[in-house]
């Protein structure tokens, strides 16, 4: 079967720090997939070496069978991204806001306006199309940037801590939102976060510590393997870090 993402020995250094260390997994098409580590794992290094922001100089990155660095073109038109920092433009509106990445992505302005009504309609925001990004709440404003990573209609969505610095409600909108895309949707997702809360048993996790990929699998079968009572207790056996450090 064609992953939604597959990565293989890939290894990136700042200078003389190695931020990944021959890292290995993969994300099955219309899976929920959870990239769990502490800060400073190796999480957001990652991401931008998926996205092309850095070249992987070690090791091999495929979006539904398409290299990242051979065929970037076909590999990004599959992929959607929601980075860790704020990235809407707060002057905007938020229709102005998805159609300027529509245009980014070749696609004209009047399918643009059609494409962001109905994204903004999944997201419950339609009738906020036309104020300025500045007037959301945090958790409104994480919602456009998904429905903004989706417009061009990619398969494989990657999240980098989508629910820091949301209140409890927004966290868990977010997250069930972003489920349904995976249940419904066929939407691949890997979700990275350092918030065990946010796994269910049957969601695949890879265990991320220090650029080293220490675990994969199966939340449940991780757990069993490591006699633990849960994810936050294996991850603990595993790392030799405090559980405490897993929770908002
Ligand atoms: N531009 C950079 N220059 C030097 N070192 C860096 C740079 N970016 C990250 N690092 C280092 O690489 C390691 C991995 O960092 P990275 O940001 O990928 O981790 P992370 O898991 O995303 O953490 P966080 O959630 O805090 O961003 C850390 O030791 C970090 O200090």
């Amino acid at each position: 079967m064609t992953q939604a993402l597959a990565i293989s020995g890939l290894s990136h250094s700042y200078g003389s720090r190695k931020a990944l260390d021959d890292v290995s997994f993969s994300v099955a098409p219309g899976s929920f997939a959870v990239l769990l580590g502490l800060n400073g794992a190796g999480k957001s290094t990652l991401f931008s070496l998926i996205t092309r922001l850095y070249a992987a100089r070690q090791g091999e990155i495929d979006v539904f069978g398409r290299n990242v660095m051979r065929a970037p073109g076909a590999a990004l038109r599959r992929l959607g991204v929601v980075f860790q920092a704020r990235t809407l433009d707060l002057e905007l509106s938020l229709m102005q806001n998805l159609v300027y990445h529509a245009a980014l992505h070749g696609i004209g302005p009047l399918e643009a306006r059609r494409l962001g009504r109905a994204a903004l309609e999944r997201a419950g925001l339609l009738e906020r199309a036309d104020d300025k990004a500045r007037a959301l709440s945090g958790g409104q404003m994480r919602r456009v940037e998904i429905a903004r990573a989706l417009l061009h209609g990619p398969r494989l969505l990657l999240l980098d801590e989508p629910t820091v610095g949301l209140d409890i409600k927004a966290r868990a909108d977010i997250l069930a939102l972003v489920r349904d895309l995976a249940r419904n949707e066929n939407l691949g997702v890997l979700w990275a976060t350092h918030l065990i809360d946010e796994i269910e048993d049957d969601n695949q996790v890879v265990i991320l510590h220090q650029g080293k990929v220490l675990a994969t699998g199966r939340a449940a079968d991780i757990v069993a393997a490591q006699r633990a009572k849960n994810i936050g207790e294996a991850f603990a056996r595993l790392t030799g870090a405090g559980e405490e450090k897993l929770s908002a």
